[in-house]
């Protein structure tokens, strides 16, 4: 059975066709990366599946229960942690888990949420006011209280938006253990090197189509590969290279050549030297997620803009 099923789902807000028949699954134990620029409708559709949010029309289930016809047992089923920090200020860390797991039935928790507490580094904030954490700590409360009653499909929307590189390490190390114990894991990021380490399969969303679904390791193959950084001056990159230019990230100086392997480089320094160009900094790099994405939304058209933007 299937960790997640979705098939043909629509959505609209008034004449804004948000999700345009989305269909893809994600296998049980899976760590799957949703991916897209910004508007691409990744919240959406992560909101169809915890059921906050209806399609117009197909299907979604969760561990095979449709989460309209079935809600109740699909949303036992999922954890969510939202985009959103929503908290009620009047608890502590430790009231505001019990609460929560109260909603699932579960009176007797404790270990579980000292063990989650523990894991995400909240045990010296336990006790503190809700009200009295910083936005970095609030958000490990909402990764938290997704977590309190070990649903075995875990959806992360953007979780690390904002947050310091310690959150970041302390958060996908206990993701990863959730990985590793079972638990399906669907992320969404704009943080593409994050989705390249820790997502074995990933799916790309533009302006609500799915426009590439695949491993992460088949993406880099088919779009990536070497490249050639090179600052020049003096003169304009030759127009025998420029088949070979990768488009540029925004914040990017220089220019980048596609490479088939290492031995290529000697003949394209040689051009560049002949059509009098001075190489001021060299460096041979493997294309990354980044590359992979900016390609497939400047394949895909005119969102390349946003989509950069995005990911910058
Ligand atoms: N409640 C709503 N009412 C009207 N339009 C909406 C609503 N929610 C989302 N939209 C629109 O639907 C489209 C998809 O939005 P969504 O938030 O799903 O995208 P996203 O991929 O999650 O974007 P981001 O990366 O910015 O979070 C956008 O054009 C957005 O403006």
């Amino acid at each position: 059975m299937k960790a997640i099923e979705i098939s043909h789902v629509h959505k609209s807000y008034r004449s804004l066709h948000a999700l345009k028949g989305v269909s893809l699954s994600v296998e049980q134990g899976e760590f799957f990366g949703l991916l897209g620029p910004n508007g691409a409708g990744k919240t959406t559709l992560i909101s169809i599946l915890a059921g906050l949010n209806r399609a117009d029309s197909g299907r979604v289930s969760v561990l095979g229960h449709d989460v309209v016809s079935d809600y109740r047992m699909a949303r036992r089923l999922l954890g969510v942690v939202p985009q959103e920090l929503v908290f009620d200020p009047f608890f502590t860390v430790r009231e505001t888990l019990r609460i929560q797991s109260g909603y699932f039935g579960l009176r007797r928790n404790d270990d579980w949420i000292d063990e989650v507490v523990a894991n995400l580094d909240l045990t010296s904030k336990a006790d503190a006011n809700m009200r009295a954490l910083s936005g970095g700590m609030k958000r490990r409360v909402l990764v938290a209280q997704a977590l309190v009653h070990r649903p075995p499909v875990i959806l992360l929307d953007e979780p690390t938006a904002g947050v310091d590189v310690e959150l970041r390490q302390t958060l996908w190390k206990f993701i990863s253990r959730l990985n590793r114990e079972g638990h399906t894991i669907i992320l969404t990021t704009h943080y593409l090197e994050e989705a390249e380490s820790l997502c074995g399969r990933i799916a790309m969303l533009k302006f609500g189509d799915v426009v590439a679904l695949d491993t992460t390791r088949n993406l880099l193959k088919q779009f990536a590969g070497l490249q050639l950084a090179l600052s020049l001056s003096g003169a304009p990159l030759p127009p025998a290279l420029e088949a070979r230019r990768i488009p540029g990230r925004p914040a990017e100086q220089g220019i980048r050549l596609r490479l088939s392997g290492y031995d290529e480089v000697e003949g394209i320094l040689a051009t560049c030297r002949e059509a009098g160009c001075v190489i001021e900094d060299l460096e041979v790099q493997k294309a990354d997620l980044e590359d992979v994405f900016v390609q497939i939304m400047r394949r895909e058209g005119a969102v390349a803009d946003t989509a950069m933007e995005s990911v910058a």
